[in-house]
């Protein structure tokens, strides 16, 4: 290879779309590069196409129309197998009446490799993801993050290229959801794959990604860092789908982000008026350990609107709102972050 060359993606989508016969794009011409050696995170809400997404980069989904590349190889036409894909499922799909060992050797199996060799492959494996001294359980007799273990080991014996991971953690319960996600983390970093991760959760995808793809109706609406998504969302649709955001429309048109933690709050001033800022009353006051989150029916430019204030606690213990208190609210106008008009 052209040592000169800059490193080709892992994963790059062009003009990607699919159509079910039901009607309108569930992946609407969208174009997405993954670096290699990353972890990507798909976001978004049920229905816009994560999923679709995820299935045509493996195979198990036909695409209407676009490309896919996997390190600069057109795979769009080639069958599931022969990609450099593999898949690991949200129900781990593990062969019930097999051995760990056995599930984590099955694809060399199918692929006529001698049993020596495919069973010491998979034990290396399952040395890897802590699991070597359970190889003879079966998934019956092994906890759900066991199992995950299992999993990755399975999907990892066909030395894959890229790891897809369709909702991997969501039959965890969420004590053990926190401690795979960092699991998963430190196994994409050891073995330097990229990982492309589907998930509804945001913070999820926050803990993990280094990038993240946020999507909405087929198309991406904002891919970058979590901090940047976070710090700086595109969109009326991404600052709300994030959470721990106030969308507020200003005189002036338009709109803007500002986070909840970024909110002044002070106590309406008998004499206030003119100056930057809302006014509003205090309608929720709710303790959360470090921090009040105050809910505030505030006026602006367009009218009433809900906005959360989130005070430090100490700061709140020094000066306490009440229920039904007229506040005025402000920001820095560097903590506004203006967004794009919600597409139609
Ligand atoms: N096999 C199918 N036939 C017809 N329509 C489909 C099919 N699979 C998905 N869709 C539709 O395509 C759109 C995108 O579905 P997709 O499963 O990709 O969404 P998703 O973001 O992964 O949602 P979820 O989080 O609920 O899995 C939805 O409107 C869905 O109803």
């Amino acid at each position: 290879m052209n040592p000169a060359a800059p490193a080709p993606y892992a994963v790059e989508l062009v003009a990607l779309t699919k159509r079910y016969a039901s009607g309108s794009a569930a992946v609407d011409g969208i174009d997405l590069r993954i670096a290699q050696g990353s972890y990507c995170c798909l976001l978004g809400p049920s229905g816009c196409g994560k999923s679709t997404t995820l299935r045509m980069i493996a195979g198990h989904e036909s695409v209407t129309s676009g490309d896919i590349l996997l390190e600069n190889r057109n795979i769009t036409r080639q069958p599931a197998a022969a990609r450099g894909t593999a898949m690991m499922f949200q129900s781990f799909a593990l062969f019930p009446h097999l051995t760990a060992l056995d599930n984590v050797a099955f694809s060399l199996k199918m692929k006529g490799v001698a049993r020596a060799e495919r069973q010491r492959r998979a034990q290396d494996l399952l040395e890897r993801v802590a699991m070597g001294h359970l190889s003879a359980r079966k998934p019956g007799e092994l906890s759900g993050g066991q199992q995950q273990r299992v999993a990755l080991a399975r999907a990892l014996i066909t030395e894959p290229r890229v790891l897809l991971l369709d909702e991997p953690l969501s039959a965890l319960d969420p004590f053990l959801r926190i401690q795979m996600r960092a699991e998963l983390r430190r196994w994409q970093k050891e073995l330097g794959l990229t990982f492309i991760h589907v998930t509804h959760s945001q913070e999820e995808a926050m803990a993990l990604a280094d990038a993240m793809v946020v999507m909405n109706n087929g198309v991406i609406e904002q891919h970058g860092a979590p901090h940047e998504v976070y710090n700086r969302p595109a969109s009326e649709f991404v600052a709300r789908f994030m959470g721990g955001h106030n969308v507020l429309r200003l005189s002036a048109g338009g709109k803007v982000a500002v986070r909840n933690d970024h909110m002044r709050i002070q106590p309406l001033a008998a004499d206030a008026g003119g100056g930057d800022g809302i006014t509003g009353t205090v309608t929720d006051v709710e303790y959360q350990g470090t921090y009040v989150l105050l809910g505030v029916d505030a006026l602006d430019a367009g009218g009433s609107t809900s906005v959360s204030v989130m005070v430090p606690e100490a700061a709140f213990d020094s000066r306490p709102f009440a229920l039904a208190e007229p506040v005025h609210l402000s920001w820095a106008a560097a903590h506004a972050h203006p967004l794009s008009a919600a597409p139609a």
